[in-house]
């Protein structure tokens, strides 16, 4: 069990039968309030369910507090790092610029506190009951709540929703533990810029705060056990991220794994490492560690609910998201859903409908992503590999970003569109963008996918110029009309 997280596990308390005290009855009890959660709680609540939702420490869950939102304005500011540190290639000058990380940390804090302060305000709103406190199932349909005062509180649901989440581990390489690293959440509580940042896995959390904390000041080193990073992705997707990752000056070990470390984080520490059959000492200030993260079900007495969970500790859900145990159910990063909280999102969408009567299903959802490196990356749908791996025919259309007028006009050339279109139908089957705004430009070609449309109506569209997403309709023209264009 990891003890350094403040994400601190359920602690399993002493209780374990069912007090004598009749429980308190709700239509719904939430044990944990991140977006899946929450946004039941208030969509049910308003609709007059009588609710309790059991928070035992970030009061909106993960995003808002130590995770998408509180990582996204950190990298906004290192982005104006960034753009600080280019001025002369603008025509300007400024000198003295200093990076200082409590006014960067505040700046953070601030939003957080504005999101925190939004979703108390949703939970009076509509209703819902928040119980601030440590939840835990100790019998069907009943859950004991060890409140953050003290107390203790039997509650019963006619349903229930876990939506507790998951949480970064810190893996017992020797001396790893001992040596007081961080994770993503003091990462974002940093007061000062470390001098040298070891980073420990290099998959979405790595890559965003590799790029930040660089752009930030710091010098980074990025440690990973696979031979490319982003390996779900196409070659030659990984091999542009890690031209961009050499160009911000971010030093990276592939095929590489901690044996052990000594000194500690924030201080002082030496790592040595298994490199392709070598070691490498590598002397640091301070380690994040990024290389895992773990449902929050330990502790959570679903043995005592008839709640299962598979091998690796995820609540087992079916398609309506519901648990093995009747009318308990189970939403977000602990129900196994991808790890994204637009996925927990639509999670609340399932999950709202089937308790309401409804089959909407979880299953060939489309779930896009955006890793928010700059510029972007983003993916909706199959990429080549797994177009080939499943054996899927596909007509390939990529684009250098540099085509892209909006691009030329900024001059952000980086990255590349790639679209994979079904030969026979013409339909979109996969859409990935490395570059700027390439969120916003992957949801266009989302919504063509979902209406099914043609790639050819995207050729046939008049989009605004000159944006990024006018650059589909020279991606999709780019086979016809090719040699003129690039
Ligand atoms: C650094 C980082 C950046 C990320 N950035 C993005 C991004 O940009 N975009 C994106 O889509 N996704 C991102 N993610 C993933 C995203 O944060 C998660 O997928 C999402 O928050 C999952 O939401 P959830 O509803 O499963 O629950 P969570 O938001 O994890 O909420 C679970 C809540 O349950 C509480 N809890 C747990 N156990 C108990 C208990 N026993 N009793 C009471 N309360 C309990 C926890 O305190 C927590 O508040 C990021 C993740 C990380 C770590
Ligand atoms: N922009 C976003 O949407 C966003 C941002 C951050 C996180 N997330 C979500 O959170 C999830 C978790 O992200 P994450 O970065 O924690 O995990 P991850 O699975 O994305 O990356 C972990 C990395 O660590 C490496 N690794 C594992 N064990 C190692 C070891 N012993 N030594 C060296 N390297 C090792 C893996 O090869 C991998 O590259 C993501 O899958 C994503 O769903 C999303």
């Amino acid at each position: 069990m990891d003890s350094r997280s403040q994400e601190a596990h359920v602690t399993s308390t002493a209780v374990q039968t069912t007090p004598e005290v009749s429980p308190e009855k709700y239509d719904l009890v939430i044990i944990g309030s991140g977006t899946g959660a929450k946004l039941s709680a208030w969509t049910l609540g308003k609709l007059g369910w009588r609710i309790a939702v059991i928070e035992r420490q970030y009061i909106g869950g993960a995003c808002n507090n130590i995770a998408c939102l509180p990582s996204k304005n950190l990298i906004y500011t290192a982005q104006i790092s960034s753009y600080a540190h280019r001025l002369k290639e603008f025509g300007m000058e400024a000198t003295n610029l200093t990076v200082n990380m409590s006014g960067v940390r505040e700046r953070k804090r601030q939003m957080v506190n504005g999101e925190i302060e939004g979703d108390s305000n949703l939970f009076r709103l509509t209703g819902g009951e928040l119980i601030l406190g440590v939840g835990r199932m100790v019998g069907p349909k009943l859950v004991e709540v060890i409140t953050n005062d003290g107390k203790k509180r039997l509650l019963e649901g006619t349903q229930i929703l876990i939506g507790t989440g998951s949480r970064a581990v810190i893996d017992e390489t020797p001396g790893l533990r001992e040596s007081n690293p961080l994770t993503h959440i003091e990462a974002l509580e940093l007061g000062i810029i470390p001098d040298h940042l070891v980073i420990l896995g290099a998959g979405y959390v790595g890559l965003e705060f590799a790029q930040a904390m660089r752009r930030l000041g710091s010098r980074v080193t990025l440690i990973d056990r696979g031979e490319r990073i982003l390996k779900q992705e196409d070659p030659d997707v990984s091999e542009a991220v890690l031209d961009l990752l050499r160009y911000e000056g971010i030093e990276l070990l592939l095929e590489a794994t901690v044996a052990y470390v000594s000194g500690e984080s924030g201080k002082q520490v030496s790592l040595t490492i298994d490199q392709s059959g070598r070691q490498v000492t590598l002397n640091a200030t301070h380690i994040l560690v990024t290389t895992k993260r773990i449902p929050n079900t330990d502790g959570l007495g679903l043995d005592s609910a008839g709640v299962e969970t598979n091998a690796e500790g995820y609540i087992r859900v079916n398609e309506h998201l519901q648990t093995t145990a009747s009318g308990v159910w189970a939403v977000g990063d602990v129900a196994g859903t991808p790890k994204f909280t637009h996925a927990a999102f639509h999670d609340f969408q399932v999950f709202t409908d089937n308790v309401s009567g409804g089959h909407k299903s979880t299953e060939g959802r489309l779930i896009p992503f955006c890793l928010f490196l700059d510029p972007e990356l983003a993916r909706v749908g199959l990429n080549e590999t797994e177009a080939k791996a499943r054996g899927i025919k596909y007509r390939l259309f990529k684009l250098p970003i540099g085509v892209v007028l909006r691009a030329r006009a900024t001059m952000e050339k980086r990255g590349f569109m790639k679209a994979l279109v079904a030969p026979d139908s013409g339909k979109i089957i996969g859409f990935l963008s490395f570059g700027a705004n390439a969120g916003e430009v992957m949801a266009a070609v989302q919504m063509a996918m979902i209406a099914g449309l043609p790639y050819i109506a995207l050729t046939d569209a008049i989009l605004t110029h000159p944006t990024m997403a006018e650059g589909l309709k020279f991606l999709f023209l780019s086979q016809l009309t090719g040699s003129e264009i690039t």
